[in-house]
């Protein structure tokens, strides 16, 4: 079943009485349970597709359709993460866990949603700091907890813009594993769409890789990643198949950002 559809979206925005293309005619399907990367130059609208999904921004063409559903606006089917936590700053650990999950599962009682956020806390190794503020914990616990969040929503449909992208290279391994345990040991894994600028974490983590042109933001290809599930990290990166297809990344990647350069430099000369 085909659970995102993304529509001839195209995004626009007017900067001093000039309109500039941010997304172009972007069609992508995203089926049930499949996880999906995007990746691409620095400013080719990759947060802005996310906002689109998640019904944050609305697109200056096309649609996007979650369930079948046009998306009008933000709603509890989506889960979303970002690079910035955006975790309530005066409410603790627990308490970000169980505002959460008040506003998303109506029917359950004080007492299931608060054994619910204690079960998450756990799972992801914070239960120690349950009545810690979000400014007292490390980036990486952060994190964790906005993970934890978007888990026990229950949300239909994830959303992730660059989660990890502020972490050390340690702590991203960590979540990287972290987050594919808790996607893939329900029964049902939920579709997903994922933004990164990492080659790697693409590959570990996705069944397809979106790569976006530079400005405006296009489909360049679609890459289908065939590895069987579960992926084991060590013996993954040993493998020909995932050295071919990293390279193959790669050598697509920075003619993008060639592309992107030369763009800028053509910009750059026209207001001179
Ligand atoms: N509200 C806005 N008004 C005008 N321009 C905007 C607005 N929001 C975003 N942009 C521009 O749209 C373009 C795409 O931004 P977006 O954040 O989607 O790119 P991105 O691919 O996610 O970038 P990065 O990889 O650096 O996070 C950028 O040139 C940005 O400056």
């Amino acid at each position: 079943m085909t659970k995102i559809e993304i529509e001839n979206v195209s995004m626009h925005y007017e900067v001093d009485d000039r309109s500039f293309f941010v997304l172009e005619n972007i069609n992508l399907h995203l089926q049930d349970g499949e996880f999906v990367s995007i990746i691409g130059p620095s400013g080719c609208g990759k947060s802005t597709l996310i906002d689109i999904i998640a019904g944050l921004k609305k697109p200056s063409q096309g649609e996007v359709r979650v369930g079948g559903k046009k998306v009008q606006g933000p709603g509890p089917d989506l889960g979303i993460v970002f690079q910035d936590y955006s975790l309530f700053p005066w409410m603790t650990s627990y308490e970000n866990l169980y505002f959460a999950i008040e506003h998303t599962n109506e029917n359950s009682s004080k007492g299931e949603m608060s054994a619910k956020a204690k079960k998450y806390l756990d799972i992801v190794g914070l239960s120690n700091f349950s009545d810690k503020f979000p400014n007292t914990l490390s980036g990486g616990m952060r994190q964790r907890l906005a993970i934890a969040r978007m888990f026990a929503t229950d949300p239909k449909i994830f959303l992730m813009d660059e989660p990890f992208g502020a972490l050390d290279a340690l702590n991203r391994i960590h979540m990287q594993d972290l987050l594919l345990y808790l996607w893939s040991r329900g029964h049902s894994r939920e579709t997903t769409l994922y933004v990164t600028h990492d080659v790697d974490e693409a590959i570990l983590l996705s069944d397809k890789i979106v790569i976006l042109t530079p400005s405006p933001g296009k489909i360049k290809d679609i890459i289908d990643v065939e590895f069987e599930r579960p992926r084991c990290r060590s013996n993954l990166v040993k493998c020909a198949e995932y050295i071919r297809l990293r390279s193959d990344l790669l050598s697509i990647l920075n003619e993008e950002m060639l592309d992107a350069l030369s763009e800028q430099e053509k910009h750059m000369r026209d207001l001179a």
